[in-house]
């Protein structure tokens, strides 16, 4: 099932041409890194994709529809942490839902029925809060936690809104190394609920594009890897995929085992970075072709 759909989407800024001719689908429960040089032009493709910046040409379809504004299906977690200094985590994380389903009048003029939905909201606060791993933080204020802590609250904040899919900007970026591991550790949970829901016939929960300039983050979080590039093979400026190919898959307990994904890192940079490889780069934007024989091996071996 597609989720996003990026169809020859260019974007320029003035004179200056950005993106050129982007083409790119994401399934859903698909957690796609987007990988690039620096200035490539991967934020303007995450404010085409939540509608802050509408392509010059293309179209971005998120489900059915043409994102052309930003709205609900959409959420996104930037590097630097947006949270509420005066809330605590649960209440940080209930507060989108509160602005969603209720109104200032309504709460003061229904105020039971506002109690027992505020405490349906705290409760569905609770549950994502587990998701990312803070149940036992949820009375702290931001204040109180690392930023490894303040970042998977703003996390759990979109995820509540339950958007179609969710970008995340650098969102590790500012974190020293051991807080990025958890939060790398985070994602794979999340990777995990998709594969279960998967296996129980249900749609996977979580979409997610993150932009990171770790290859080895984006290697072992995602499952998928997508490079752009100022391609210029027909002297046009602006950026294309250059690189998309499947990454491999970690299960939460499972060791960080770097050996698996050395080859992958040297192809990928060696796609991003140099001209010789670009003008071959039809050959490395294979994700849909490994994955239909990936899922044929799987169903032969199992029946
Ligand atoms: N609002 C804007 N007006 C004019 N030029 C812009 C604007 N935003 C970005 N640019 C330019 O567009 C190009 C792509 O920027 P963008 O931020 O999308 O790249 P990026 O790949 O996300 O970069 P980085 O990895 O450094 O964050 C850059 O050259 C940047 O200077």
């Amino acid at each position: 099932m597609t989720v996003l759909d990026i169809v020859d989407v260019s974007h320029a800024y003035g004179p200056k041409k950005v993106l050129n001719h982007v083409n790119l689908r994401v399934g859903a429960g698909q957690i796609m890194a987007l990988i690039g040089p620096s200035g490539c032009g991967k934020s303007t493709l995450l404010r085409a994709i939540l509608g802050t910046h509408p392509p010059t040409s293309g179209q971005v379809l998120v489900g059915e529809s043409e994102v052309t504004s930003p709205n609900r299906d959409v959420g996104i977690v930037y590097q630097h942490y947006s949270l509420y200094d005066f809330l605590t985590a649960r209440e940080n994380v209930a507060f989108g839902l509160k602005l969603d389903q209720t109104s200032t009048p309504f709460r003061v003029f229904n105020y039971f029925a506002w109690r027992q939905l505020r405490k349906l909201h705290l409760e569905q606060a609770d549950d994502f809060l587990e998701k990312v791993g803070l149940s036992a933080a949820r009375d702290l204020y931001p204040n109180q936690m690392s930023g490894g802590m303040r970042q998977r609250v703003a996390i759990a904040q979109a995820l509540i809104m339950q958007p179609k899919i969710l970008l995340l900007d650098e969102p590790f970026g500012a974190l020293d190394e051991a807080m990025r591991e958890e939060l790398q550790l985070m994602l794979l949970h999340l990777y995990a609920e998709n594969v279960r829901a998967r296996g129980e016939g249900l749609v996977p929960p979580h979409t997610i594009v993150m932009v990171t300039h770790e290859l080895n983050e984006a290697l072992f979080v995602s499952d998928r890897v997508v490079g752009l590039s100022q391609f210029h093979e027909d002297g046009a400026n602006g950026a294309t995929v250059v690189y998309d190919r499947p990454a491999p898959i970690f299960k939460p307990d499972e060791p960080k085992d770097i050996s698996r994904f050395v080859e992958q890192k040297e192809e990928l940079i060696r796609c991003i970075f140099s001209p010789k490889f670009q003008r071959d780069h039809r050959k490395f934007i294979t994700f849909w072709d490994e994955l239909e024989k990936q899922q044929n091996a799987q169903t032969a071996s199992s029946s």
